[in-house]
């Protein structure tokens, strides 16, 4: 894998800055010497300085010195990180990825000028550990630009390329989705607990079985039907359970909750 020579600038290093952060060098995609991470209480961040990330609470400098700027603070945050940074921007030098919900690429433009690249990223927590779902999006990056920020998200998991309009359910599906699928395997280990198991056993359990699901999809590249009608027997437990669910609301939670976060996903950000 050919490593990034630059150097990347991730402001807001909070829960996914700091897991981006960790993922690029754990896929050594770069070193830590390269990521500048930045937020405003630095203190949040010695741990990361003693595993070699340069930290600071200066945008505009951490800006001025990087070649990839990853805007990661939140939607109501982003304004005022815009204009601080706004004098160190250089449209030739800098490619700016933004993963903040519901800003679009002219929403930034906007701010810090129109000529500036810039590249929607929706990854998700799972980046931390190379497993992420990250769409992006662009209505202006070069091919080039595109082509090395799709790079960077595939050292730390899967890419998908999306129209820029369908990122607010990008958030929803995929960023917000690990959450619900994270409470899915929650709420089963609670009910293997009722069950008979202790609380550690019932959630290793519930956890390898959800692992089992996603790799069976993956490598067989089957549909979930067909894997659920392979573990139904006639008039057996699997059916009765599955049914039961069904009959409280299973699928039209999980798809009335995901059309609920789309939506949300879509309202966080004010333009001023
Ligand atoms: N969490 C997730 O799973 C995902 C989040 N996102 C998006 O990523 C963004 C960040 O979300 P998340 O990581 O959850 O939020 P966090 O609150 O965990 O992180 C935001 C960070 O930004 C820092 N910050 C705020 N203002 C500034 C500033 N002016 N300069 C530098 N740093 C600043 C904050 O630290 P301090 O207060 O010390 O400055 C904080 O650490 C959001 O826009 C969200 O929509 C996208 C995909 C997934
Ligand atoms: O909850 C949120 O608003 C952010 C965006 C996607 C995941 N977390």
């Amino acid at each position: 894998m050919n490593k990034f020579k630059g150097k990347i600038a991730i402001l807001g290093s909070g829960n996914i800055g700091v897991s981006l952060a960790k993922g690029l060098v754990k896929s050594n995609y770069a070193t830590a010497d390269q990521i500048t991470l930045t937020r405003r209480n630095i203190s949040g961040l010695t741990a990361l300085a003693k595993e070699g990330f340069v930290v600071s609470d200066d945008n505009a400098a951490a800006v001025a010195a990087a070649d990839i700027v990853v805007l990661a603070v939140l939607p109501q945050q982003l304004n005022n990180l815009l204009s601080q940074i706004l004098p160190a921007v250089d449209p030739q030098k800098q490619v700016f990825i933004s993963v903040a919900s519901g800003v679009s690429c002219i929403d930034i433009r906007n701010k810090i000028g129109e000529t500036v690249q810039v590249i929607r990223a929706m990854p998700n927590t799972a980046i931390a550990i190379g497993q992420s779902m990250t769409c992006v999006a662009t209505d202006n990056a070069t091919a080039e630009n595109v082509a090395e920020v799709t790079r960077m998200f595939e050292t730390v998991g899967a890419v998908v390329k999306i129209n820029e309009d369908l990122m607010t359910s990008a958030t929803a599906l995929c960023a917000c989705g690990i959450a619900f699928f994270l409470r899915a395997i929650r709420a089963a280990s609670q009910g293997g607990v009722e069950i008979g198991f202790h609380a550690d056993e019932a959630l290793k359990m519930a956890v390898q079985t959800a692992k089992g699901a996603a790799d069976l999809l993956l490598q067989m590249q089957s549909h979930p039907e067909q894997e659920i009608d392979k573990v139904t027997s006639p008039k057996g437990c699997t059916i009765a359970g599955l049914n039961e669910m069904e009959h409280h609301g299973f699928s039209s939670s999980l798809i009335k909750g995901i059309k609920l976060s789309a939506a949300k996903a879509g309202a966080l950000y004010t333009k001023e």
